[in-house]
């Protein structure tokens, strides 16, 4: 069975959905059996609690400008990277060590609104305050950039003039929810 890695930052409602998806008896394929947090107290820790999946806890220069946190993932047999609002830059002896197995999903339809301060109801703001007509999510593989690898599939929503960057993020949201467990696991199907 293929195991997963869950990274995230802050509430983990992707993390969660996720979770529900593999460890539930859906997906005989894979399972969630790492959640990787930089934010200690964020709400994804007791997401992963609340499912009893052990949690790792990183911490910034290690993980930026040493291993990146490899040898625990490997220790722990983790095939599979799925970033789910994690906010910092995965670098590249984390990248190297798992070429075409690291996804993220960002909640824009890329190449618009993406990059270096481009996350959470940032993005939302920046979309409403272009007036854009649509928004949507991008799920794509993670290269040594922000929001630069190749895209495996993108899901719109409409923006309607009444949308305030909250409401266009429960849409974002909903969008996440319905398409991120599906896709991470069509994908681990296609890889094989
Ligand atoms: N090598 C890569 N690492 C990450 C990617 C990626 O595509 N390649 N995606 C991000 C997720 N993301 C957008 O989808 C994203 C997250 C955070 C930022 C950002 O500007 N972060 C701030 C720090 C914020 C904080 O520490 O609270 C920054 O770098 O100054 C941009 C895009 C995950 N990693
Ligand atoms: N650029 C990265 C980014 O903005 N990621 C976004 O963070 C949120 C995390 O929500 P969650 O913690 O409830 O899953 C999600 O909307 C995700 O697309």
């Amino acid at each position: 069975m293929i195991q997963l890695a869950v990274f995230a930052s802050g509430a983990g409602s992707n993390a969660r959905k996720i979770i529900e998806h593999f460890n539930t008896g859906a997906s005989t394929l894979a399972q969630v059996s790492l959640v990787v947090c930089n934010k200690p107290g964020a709400g994804v820790l007791q997401v992963a609690a609340d499912a009893g999946i052990p949690t790792l806890v990183i911490e910034r220069e290690r993980f930026l400008r040493g291993d990146g946190y490899v040898p625990e993932l490997q220790a722990k047999g983790i095939n599979f990277v799925v970033l789910a609002g994690f906010l910092w830059k995965v670098p590249t002896t984390l990248i190297d060590a798992y070429p075409r197995k690291i996804v993220n999903i960002h909640p824009a339809l890329l190449p618009k609104w993406g990059g270096k301060g481009m996350y959470g109801a940032f993005v939302h703001q920046a979309v409403v305050a272009a007036a854009e007509k649509e928004s949507g999510i991008t799920i794509h593989y993670v290269d040594e950039h922000y929001d630069h690898g190749d895209t495996i599939f993108q899901a719109s929503c409409p923006v309607d003039a009444s949308d305030t960057p909250d409401s266009l993020a429960q849409k974002i949201h909903e969008l996440e929810h319905e398409h991120y467990p599906r896709v991470i696991e069509q994908l681990l199907r296609e890889q094989g």
